[in-house]
């Protein structure tokens, strides 16, 4: 349990934008990762994601640490964000871009 809290706070730390989704990018593996992480792609900067179907430690405890019962959970800069209908009603208003490009500058990216 320990173990699994540490590896989440470090994911949490070190990648400054971070989806915990259902599946990957590329496969999404329900409508609402594929919806979350299509809004997050969009904004065209580097990001890390957890495939939580594959850890399923992970997805018994981010919930509790993180205080929000489901995936995906998209965090910026060490905070919850939020899930499928915050993230696309704030791509939705213009208002993921910004925050993605702050904490991803694109002079950071390979
Ligand atoms: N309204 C939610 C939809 C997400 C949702 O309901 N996720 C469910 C089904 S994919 C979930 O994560 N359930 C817990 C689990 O599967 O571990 C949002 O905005 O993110
Ligand atoms: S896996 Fe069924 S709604 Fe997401």
């Amino acid at each position: 349990m320990t173990d699994t809290l540490d590896v989440i706070k470090q994911q949490i730390g070190d990648n400054p934008v971070l989806l915990y989704m259902k599946g990957s990018p590329n496969q999404p593996m329900c409508g609402f990762s594929a919806q979350t992480v299509q809004a997050v792609m969009s904004c065209g900067r580097r990001f890390a994601f957890v495939d939580i179907l594959q850890n399923p430690d992970i997805r018994a405890e981010l919930p509790k640490y993180a205080n929000w019962p489901t995936f995906p959970q998209l965090w910026i800069n060490g905070e919850l964000v939020g899930g499928c209908d915050i993230v696309t009603d704030m791509h939705a208003k213009g208002q993921l871009q910004p925050l993605i490009e702050a904490a991803v500058p694109a002079d950071e990216e390979e």
